[in-house]
Order: C-alpha cells, then structure tokens, then sequence
C-alpha cells in the first residue's frame, strides 16, 4: 500500500487526524526507564502501544535520535510500529534536501534503512533536490511550505513574481512536483490564514500540521481552515503535548488519554 492510501485508510479505520509526534528527549523520559538498555526505544514502544487506535500516522523527528547516538532506537521503533501497528504510516522527519546524488542517499536512509513510509524534505535547492524522494512513488514526500517556527516568514514570506515564497512553493508542488500523486505540504497550525490560504491554493493535497500543543496552535482554527472537502486531508501533529502528557511510570496510559482526547477534540470540529 502507497503511503497516501495507508494514511487515508488509518485515519477512516481510526476515525483520527492525529500525527503523534516520537521525539524522544532522554533527559525528559520517566525515570522507570533510565537505565535501560534501549530507554529511548522502551518509551516509544509504551506510547505506540498506548496511542495506535487513536491515530493516523506517527512522525519520529530524526534529531533526537541522531543528536543522542539512538539511530538503532530509531530502527527498532519504526521496525516495531510495522510490527504491531502495521496500517499506521511511519514519516520520518528529517527535512532533508541536497543535491540530486546526495539525496539519492538521503531517499535510501528514509525509505531503504529505515523503511519509512515518508519523509520530510525541505525545497530551498529546487526540483533537482527533490526528485530522489518524489521518484518512489508509493512514499510520501512532505515538503516544507509554511513552517510553524517563530521566524518562518523571514524567507517564506518574502515577495517574488507577486506572490510569497510559500505560495510558489505550493504551486510548485501541486503542479510540476506531484507527478507521482505522492507530495504533501508542512503547513504550521501557528499560521492558520496561510493553512486557509494554501488549502484554497491545493484544495485535494494532504497537510501535515505541526505547531499544537506546547506551540500554542488553535485546533479548531486548524481544521475549519485547513480540512479538505471531505472533511479530512491534515495530519495534525502533537509531539510534547502527548508523550509528556504525564511523566510518572504511568506516562504510556497517559499518552493514549491526550492521543485521543486530541483526536475527539479534532473530530468535534469537522
Ligand atoms: O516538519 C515538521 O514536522 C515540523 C515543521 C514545522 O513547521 N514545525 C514543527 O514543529 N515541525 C516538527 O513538529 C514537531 C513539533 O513538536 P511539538 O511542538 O512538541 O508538538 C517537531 O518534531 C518539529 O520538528
């Protein structure tokens, strides 16, 4: 199954739009698990086992396997939520983006060593950068349109040819880059009239939406102004806000509890 089939399948059979966001920080991880071999891995595990009924896909974040030595914790959490929660998609966000033989190793890490079903790109250096990723076309390639980071408008809305840098991005994307019918868009849930702005642009393209929870995104405004027509196309991610829900030994409990609160509070608004 296609990354986009495996995600629209997940969030109908689960009735959610939530992203679960796997950045695990050691220095936050309950102390019932420091000390053990895998800690990092052990925790993930509690919270796929805890949040994969009440999700449409999970979004480890790259950097904090990578800045904390885990790459093989990374491996085994994408290889146990293939396991155990197999119709769930698995984006690894990684915001890669390099030239074209350098990004042919990038595609191989995401979708050959670590077997993800998506990736997070970044566009600054062009289609040439992009196309590695966008050639395998039954993975998700998720590229950076309007980022949910304080400064993103320093680049993203800069004017050019009459419209932002972000527009072009996801014109870009929804005319010459999805030749695969594989490309989604980052769109922050912290700017909520560009998200009403680029759906309008790309009215059929799935968003994956960073930016509630602990950055403060308004959900409502997030789904009136960014779900598609049938009422679904967003993944809306919450990273800090659901693995940290409770920092006890009982945190995997409470992980499903805001998994699915979220997602309920999501689904009140569609
Ligand atoms: O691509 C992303 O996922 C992303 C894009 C963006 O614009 N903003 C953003 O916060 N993210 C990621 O989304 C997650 C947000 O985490 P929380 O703020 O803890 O929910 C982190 O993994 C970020 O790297």
């Amino acid at each position: 199954m296609s990354f986009m089939e495996k995600l629209k399948s997940a969030s109908q059979h689960n009735r959610s739009l939530v992203c679960v966001g796997l950045d695990p920080d050691l220095k936050k991880l309950p102390e019932c698990l420091k000390g053990a071999e895998h800690p990092i891995f052990e925790f993930n595990k509690a919270i796929v086992d805890a949040t994969r009924d009440w999700v449409s896909c999970y979004k480890p974040q790259a950097a904090y396997y990578a800045g904390q030595g885990a790459d093989d914790e990374l491996k085994m959490t994408i290889d146990y939520i293939h396991e155990h929660a197999p119709m769930v998609p698995v984006i690894l966000d990684v915001k890669r983006g390099d030239i074209g033989s350098t990004a042919e190793m990038y595609a191989r890490e995401a979708f050959e060593r670590y077997q993800a079903d998506a990736v997070t790109v970044n566009p600054y250096m062009g289609f040439d950068t992009l196309k590695p990723f966008l050639d395998h076309a039954d993975k998700g390639v998720i590229i950076l349109c309007r980022t949910s980071n304080p400064n993103s408008g320093d680049l993203q809305n800069l004017m050019c040819d009459g419209r932002m840098v972000y527009e072009h991005v996801a014109l870009l994307a929804r005319d010459k880059w999805n030749y695969n019918n594989n490309v989604a868009l980052v769109i922050g849930a912290t700017y909520p009239e560009e998200l009403k702005h680029v759906r309008g642009l790309c009215p059929e393209m799935p968003f994956l939406v960073p930016g509630v929870g602990a950055q403060g995104g308004d959900v409502e405004k997030v789904v009136r102004f960014g779900c598609d027509a049938n009422g679904g196309g967003l993944a809306i991610n919450s990273s800090r806000g659901i693995i940290y829900a409770d920092r006890s030994e009982n945190f995997g409990a409470a992980a499903g509890a805001a998994a699915r609160q979220l997602r309920d509070l999501i689904n009140s608004f569609r």
